[in-house]
């Protein structure tokens, strides 16, 4: 098959959240969700990424500040904020300015997240809210499923990027329905690309699904990865485990280009 595209590097946010789960359950300290983020930066991680529910059941709000202050030592890596913006979400938004806010629909008290953002039902709402992302100055991503159908609508209410959610990938991943899956994505992220979208992606990825879906979906500019990397971590360390996943990425973006 002839294709073409233009390498490009799909940026690695490392999130956080659970080396604050961890430390939640003593009051020592550790494991350092700062050390943690550190280190992940010194290993070549693009940017980290927290989602400070509102129950604080990982993710303080001490956390996200902290982390704001360490992220200006790295003017060149991003802060990406995420969460629902009717809930906590804009206030850390408006103190902090990180480069990228992730809008997600969660409810309060809910398990993980586990959907995208419906439309047209959420535009009205959504819309003014990114528009003041956008006078702070800040990038804002939408929580999606992967609906081609979805994207000219995430565009409408103001969005820059849509963020797929690939838990049904992952959990398709080593099935029959693999491959059909990964298509899901690959149409979605078009759809994302033809309406004026960038295509971020997280959730459950990891080690074992990461370089095909980075191989098979175009335009990729970010993956956010916490809970299968920091699981990797405590068995290889979070240096270790950092390049383990950006070679994952090299892997996958290495294209190859057929004129
Ligand atoms: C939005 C998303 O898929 C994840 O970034 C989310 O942060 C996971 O939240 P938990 O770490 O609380 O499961
Ligand atoms: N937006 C996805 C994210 O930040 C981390 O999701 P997971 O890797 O913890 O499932």
């Amino acid at each position: 098959m002839t294709s073409s595209s233009t390498p490009h590097r799909t940026a690695l946010s490392v999130n956080v959240n659970k080396v604050a789960l961890l430390r939640n359950t003593r009051h020592l300290g550790i494991p350092s969700v700062l050390r943690a983020a550190e280190i992940c930066l010194q290993a070549g991680a693009q940017g980290i990424t927290v989602h400070p529910r509102p129950d604080e059941r990982h993710i303080r709000a001490h956390d996200v500040h902290d982390l704001a202050q360490l992220l200006k030592s790295w003017p060149q890596r991003e802060y990406n904020i995420e969460g629902n913006p009717s809930h906590n979400l804009m206030e850390f938004i408006r103190q902090v300015r990180p480069q990228q806010a992730t809008f997600v629909p969660d409810s309060e008290d809910q398990f993980t997240s586990d959907h995208g953002w419906s439309f047209p039902q959420d535009a009205e709402r959504l819309a003014p809210l990114i528009a003041e992302c956008h006078v702070l100055s800040v990038r804002v991503s939408l929580f999606m499923d992967p609906l081609p159908e979805a994207m000219a609508a995430a565009r409408a209410v103001g969005a820059d990027r849509v963020e797929l959610y690939t838990e049904p990938y992952a959990a398709a991943w080593g099935t029959p329905q693999q491959d059909a899956e990964l298509e899901r994505y690959r149409a979605a992220a078009q759809a994302a690309l033809d309406a004026g979208l960038a295509v971020n992606a997280g959730h459950d990825l990891n080690q074992d699904n990461l370089a095909a879906f980075v191989r098979g979906v175009p335009g990729l500019q970010e993956v956010s990865i916490g809970h299968a990397l920091i699981a990797d971590a405590l068995e290889l360390g979070y240096h270790a485990t950092v390049q383990a996943y950006l070679a994952c990425i090299s892997e996958g973006c290495n294209v190859h280009i057929q004129d």
